[in-house]
């Protein structure tokens, strides 16, 4: 069953019609409709290979769907994916990063890429060292990083065009409990002027983290809630069935 989404606000930022894509003969995402509003952070939650990557590479315009849409701000981004560029930053599971580079180095080789000019590049590097707390690394090399600032540096490159959307792939995988704690903090500040999708198979990351949870299952959207405090325990065994495929009871969609 695929979830129809009624919560965001009558002019989405990001909506998903119908997406679907086939990889070797299989169609690992099916059907899926999900609307995704300014200033939200929502987390898409599944197993291992659930579909989770597959639909955030369709939405960051790396790959084409078989069939569905996705639009941001009502343009078709398969029309014309330099809309992509512009309107979405994106961190990959294994995020392009250059261990050979300085912080600093890396984040104004992907300002220019993005097409800042020189100032403008200074500007944005300047400003995502800030909000991303790299201030002390900058001069450091990526490969001398910890994993935790090593996927702050993947966060930075994926603002540095001020794009309204976030899309992150499991941003707290493999960080220790401080860092996770300090990845969620950073993602829950970009809602002031972004809205954030991300990606991950941690039940309490998603509660933690995100205003609203969707639950992706063998490639179909199975459930969006809004996520509430202290509901960790109803959370746990809706996950629990769903993984393990047995029918839901009848429950609004958040
Ligand atoms: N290039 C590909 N060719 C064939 N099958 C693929 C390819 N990429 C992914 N798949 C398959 O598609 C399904 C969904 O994969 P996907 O990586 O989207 O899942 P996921 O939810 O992100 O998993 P994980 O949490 O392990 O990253 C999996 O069964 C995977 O094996």
């Amino acid at each position: 069953m695929t979830a129809p989404d009624d919560i965001a606000d009558a002019a989405p930022l990001l909506q998903l019609t119908d997406l679907s894509r086939r990889l070797a003969g299989r169609e690992v995402v099916r059907g899926v409709n999900l609307a995704l509003a300014r200033g939200e952070v929502l987390g898409l939650l599944g197993v291992n290979g659930a579909g989770k990557s597959t639909t955030l590479r369709m939405i960051a315009g790396v790959l084409a769907p078989t069939s569905g849409s996705v639009r941001i701000d009502g343009d078709d981004l398969y029309d014309d994916p330099s809309i992509a560029r512009r309107r979405i930053g994106y961190l990959p599971e294994r995020a392009p990063l250059h261990p050979e580079l300085t912080v600093a180095e890396y984040l104004r080789f992907c300002a220019r890429l993005r097409g800042l000019a020189n100032a403008e590049a200074t500007t944005a590097v300047a400003r995502e060292i800030e909000r991303c707390d790299l201030g002390d690394v900058r001069r450091r090399l990526i490969g001398q990083l910890s994993k935790g600032y090593q996927q702050r540096v993947g966060i930075a490159q994926a603002l540095l065009h001020a794009p309204p959307l976030i899309v992150l792939d499991e941003p707290a995988s493999g960080l220790d409990p401080v860092q996770a704690i300090r990845m969620r903090e950073l993602v829950r500040s970009l809602r002031a002027n972004h809205a954030v999708l991300l990606s991950t198979h941690l039940l309490a990351e998603a509660e933690a983290g995100c205003d609203r949870i969707a639950i992706l299952h063998r490639g179909e959207l199975r459930h969006a809630m809004i996520v509430q405090p202290g509901e960790t325990a109803r959370l746990e065994q809706l996950f629990l069935r769903i993984a393990s495929d047995v029918a839901l009871p009848a429950e609004p969609h958040a």
